[in-house]
Order: structure tokens, then C-alpha cells, then sequence
């Protein structure tokens, strides 16, 4: 599918989400633009600002161009919407990832949140540790989210037999523990993720979609019933409902 298809079919079945096509080289600046803005307007508001990340590979060159913007970064915390249960040092933590490629330079002043700081974390404990730190913050700002190619987003996976609890709107918990799915995705490592109840808290969801395999998920879930049900993808969470703003970028 064509991006411009993918845009209509979006604005046409999701007509609650801004939805924003900027040429494939300036989403990168645009979207760290749109994201600082926002902050930038919380800590007018409120004095603090909360921005919650994702994890992947997507990220990285947003990370660097938000890193180098101007922004009251004292004011502003940072934390996860979800991490892979390994210690922080590890290759495929989530913390490492925001270490090494936000927190730099100025936003190495802003307060980081990191989920995991045991060097052999155990699943439980960690889940409750950060249902606690998240408990301890305030709403998020804004809460960047991403997409797999098995349409799962935060770390809510089709076919985790923790999904049902981490989609469950009356849970109590921000965070929640996510056994893999059966084939695992890749990296092959147990999660916490950030609950759906809790992603839809946030005043607004950011959610950056490309790549040609990626738009074939998307357009999946554009035709997910509505409201979705546990079989749905679990991106069509987040773009079926209109009670939290979310922002799409999909790249022309
Ligand atoms: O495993 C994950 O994948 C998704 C998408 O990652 P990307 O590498 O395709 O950008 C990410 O949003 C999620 O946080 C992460 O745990």
C-alpha cells in the first residue's frame, strides 16, 4: 500500500487522529519540532513536563534531533512506555537506548525515570518496581509510541497471554509484566509495558508509522472492528478510540 492510500484510508476510518504527511526527509525535524512544542507548552502550564518513550530502532534518529532542541530540560522528566527485562547496560535495554541517545548534551539535565536498575532483574519485581515509579509521576505530556510489523505497540504483543490483563481498562496497574508470545519476537526477552489503561492517560499519544511493511500492518488495522476486541491488533487500541489526542505521522 501507498502511503497516500494508507493516509485516506486513516483519515477516513480514524477521522479523531491528527494525522500529519511530511516529506519522508523532514520527519525526523518536524516530528521532534511537534514534540517539543508540546513540552515546551506543559512546563508553561504546569512548571514540568512528563515525556514517556518507546523502545526499537525507529527512535534513535528522533531522539537526536529532540536532544538538540531548545527546551527548559531541568523541568522536564523522562520515562519509558515500555523495556525488555534486561539490565540497563544491556544491549536491548530500553534505558541504555535513552541514555545513549536522548539524554545527551543539554538533556542530560532532564530527571530520567529508568524502569530497571537491577543487574539481574527478575520479571515480578520489576513490574512492581516501576508500577511504582510510575505511580509517583504525574500524567504524561506526551507519550511516544511505536508500531511492529505484528502490529503490537508499548509492549503489548498479539498472542502474549498477558495481553488480556494489559489491555484490561479497570486495571489498577500503569505497568504490567509480558511473557513473549509463541514464536517469541525478536529480541527474545520477557517485558513491562506500560498498560493500556495507562497509555490512554497520557494528554497526548505520538505515533510515527513507516516503512512499506509497517503501512500493511496499519491498513490491518484500519479494518479491525470497532471496538476492538483481544484477537484485534493491539494498535488498533490506540487508534479506535477518541477519548485520548493522538497524533499519527506518516511520512510522504
Ligand atoms: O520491540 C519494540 O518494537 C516497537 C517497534 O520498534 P522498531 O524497532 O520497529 O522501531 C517499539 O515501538 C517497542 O517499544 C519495542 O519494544
Amino acid at each position: 500500500m501507498h502511503t497516500a492510500e494508507m493516509v485516506a484510508l486513516a483519515r477516513s476510518r480514524w477521522p479523531h487522529v491528527e494525522i500529519h504527511c511530511p516529506p519522508v526527509a523532514e520527519v525526523v525535524v518536524r516530528l521532534a519540532d511537534d514534540i517539543a512544542a508540546r513540552l515546551r507548552e506543559a512546563i508553561e502550564a504546569r512548571g514540568q513536563a512528563l515525556l514517556c518513550v518507546s523502545g526499537g530502532k525507529s527512535p534513535v534518529a528522533l531522539f537526536e534531533a529532540l536532544r538538540a532542541l531548545p527546551l527548559a530540560w531541568s523541568q522536564l522528566t523522562v520515562t519509558l512506555v515500555d523495556e525488555r527485562c534486561v539490565p540497563p547496560e544491556h544491549p536491548d535495554s530500553n534505558v541504555r537506548l535513552v541514555r545513549a541517545h536522548l539524554l545527551q548534551g543539554a538533556a542530560a539535565q532532564a530527571r530520567f525515570v529508568p524502569w530497571i536498575d537491577a543487574p539481574t532483574p527478575l520479571l515480578a519485581e520489576a513490574a512492581a518496581q516501576a508500577n511504582a515509579l510510575m505511580a509517583a509521576l504525574p500524567v504524561p505530556d506526551v507519550l511516544v509510541l511505536g508500531m511492529g510489523t505484528d502490529g503490537h505497540t508499548a509492549s503489548l504483543f498479539p498472542h502474549s497471554p498477558d495481553l488480556p490483563r494489559a489491555l484490561d481498562l479497570a486495571t489498577p496497574e500503569r505497568v504490567c509484566a509480558v511473557r513473549l508470545p509463541e514464536p517469541p519476537p525478536q529480541p527474545n526477552h520477557p517485558r513491562l509495558t506500560m498498560t493500556l489503561a495507562h497509555i490512554l492517560r497520557a494528554r497526548c499519544l505520538v505515533l510515527p508509522v513507516q516503512g512499506a511493511d509497517k503501512l500493511a500492518v496499519l491498513s490491518q488495522a484500519a479494518r479491525d472492528r470497532n471496538p476492538p476486541g483481544l484477537d484485534a491488533l493491539p494498535i488498533s487500541h490506540i487508534l479506535h478510540q477518541t477519548t485520548t489526542p493522538v497524533s499519527l505521522w506518516l511520512p510522504l
